[in-house]
C-alpha cells in the first residue's frame, strides 16, 4: 500500500534555560494512504509534539517529512499552510471555533479561504458532513448552545470541508464523557473506511481499540506497534480488540 506520510529521523528539541530538551528522537514513521494510526505513550513521552512536527504545524529540529510525495520539512511558512489548508485536516480536544460564528459558518469558514469551489458546493459538502455526523439540526445554532459531543462533530466537520487527504487528531476525545466518545470514534472509523488516513493520539484503550495500528511512544522514540487491523462497528468485535490492546499495554509498559 502507498505511503501518505513519513519521516525520517524527524527530531525536535526545545531550549529550556541554558539546556537543550530532545522531545523527538530521530522518529522514523511512516503511515500508509487510507490507514487508521493511534500514537499511545505515558504523558510527556512526546505523542502531541510528533503530531505537530509530522503534519507541519510546528517546526522540526532536524530530519525529513514526506507528505503525499512532497518534502514539507523544506516548506515555507506560506507552503506549509497553504498545504494544511487544501490537504490536511486538524482535530483537537479544545476545539478552538469561532465564538462569533454559527456552527454552519464555523464548518465552511476554511472551504472558503481554499476557494477551490463554488458557494453552492461548499454549502451540499457542509450539510453532507452535518448529516453524516448527526448534527444538520444545528447549522445555524450558536456554537454557545451545543454540548461537547456537538462541538466535537462540528470539528470534524470543519476538518472534512476541503476533502483533505489525512487527518491528524489530538486527543479528539478527552474532553467527553465515554458514550459521546465511543460515538466519535465511530464517525472517524466511518471516515477512515471512506478513504480519509488519520492519525491519532490517546492515552485511552477503547479509542485505540478502534483504530487499526498502534504505535507506542517512550521518551521521543517509537518503541513498538501492535497491529489490529481495521474495526468494523458491525462485527461484536470491540471486548477482543480491547482485550488484545490492554495486553499488549501492558506488555510495553502502559
Ligand atoms: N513549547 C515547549 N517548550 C519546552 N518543552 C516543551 C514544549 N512543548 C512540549 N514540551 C515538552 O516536550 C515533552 C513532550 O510533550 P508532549 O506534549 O509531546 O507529550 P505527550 O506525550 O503528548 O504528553 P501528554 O500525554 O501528557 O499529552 C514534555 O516533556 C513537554 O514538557
Amino acid at each position: 500500500m502507498e505511503i501518505v506520510l513519513e519521516s525520517k529521523q524527524l527530531s525536535k528539541g526545545y531550549r529550556v534555560g541554558k539546556d537543550h530538551q530532545h522531545v523527538l528522537k530521530n522518529v522514523d514513521v511512516q503511515i500508509k494512504k487510507e490507514e487508521f494510526v493511534t500514537v499511545m505513550g505515558p504523558s510527556g513521552s512526546g505523542k502531541s509534539t510528533l503530531l505537530y512536527n509530522i503534519s507541519g504545524m510546528d517546526r522540526m529540529t532536524a530530519g525529513r517529512v514526506i507528505f503525499d510525495g512532497q518534502e514539507i520539512s523544506t516548506l515555507s511558512e506560506t507552503e506549509l499552510s497553504k498545504l494544511r489548508l487544501h490537504h490536511m485536516g486538524f482535530i483537537f480536544q479544545g476545539i478552538h471555533l469561532l465564538k462569533n460564528l454559527s456552527i454552519f459558518d464555523n464548518i465552511i469558514l476554511s472551504a472558503y479561504l481554499a476557494k477551490k469551489s463554488s458557494r453552492h458546493q461548499i454549502n451540499e459538502r457542509a450539510l453532507e458532513l452535518m448529516q453524516q455526523t448527526g448534527i444538520a439540526d444545528l447549522a445555524h445554532h450558536d456554537i454557545m448552545q451545543a454540548s461537547g459531543g456537538q462541538l466535537q462533530r462540528v470539528g470534524i466537520c470543519r476538518a472534512l470541508i476541503n476533502h483533505p487527504k489525512m487527518i491528524f487528531a489530538d486527543e479528539p476525545t478527552g474532553a467527553l464523557n465515554s458514550k459521546s466518545a465511543a460515538e466519535i470514534m465511530d464517525i472517524l472509523a466511518d471516515i477512515n473506511q471512506t478513504g480519509t488516513t488519520i492519525l491519532l493520539v490517546t492515552h485511552d484503550v477503547k479509542v485505540a481499540a478502534k483504530t487499526e495500528r498502534i504505535l507506542y511512544m517512550v521518551d521521543g522514540n517509537i518503541v513498538g506497534e501492535k497491529l489490529l487491523g481495521k474495526y468494523n462497528q458491525h462485527n461484536n468485535e470491540m471486548k477482543t480488540r480491547e482485550e488484545k490492546l490492554s495486553k499488549w499495554l501492558m506488555e510495553m509498559g502502559f
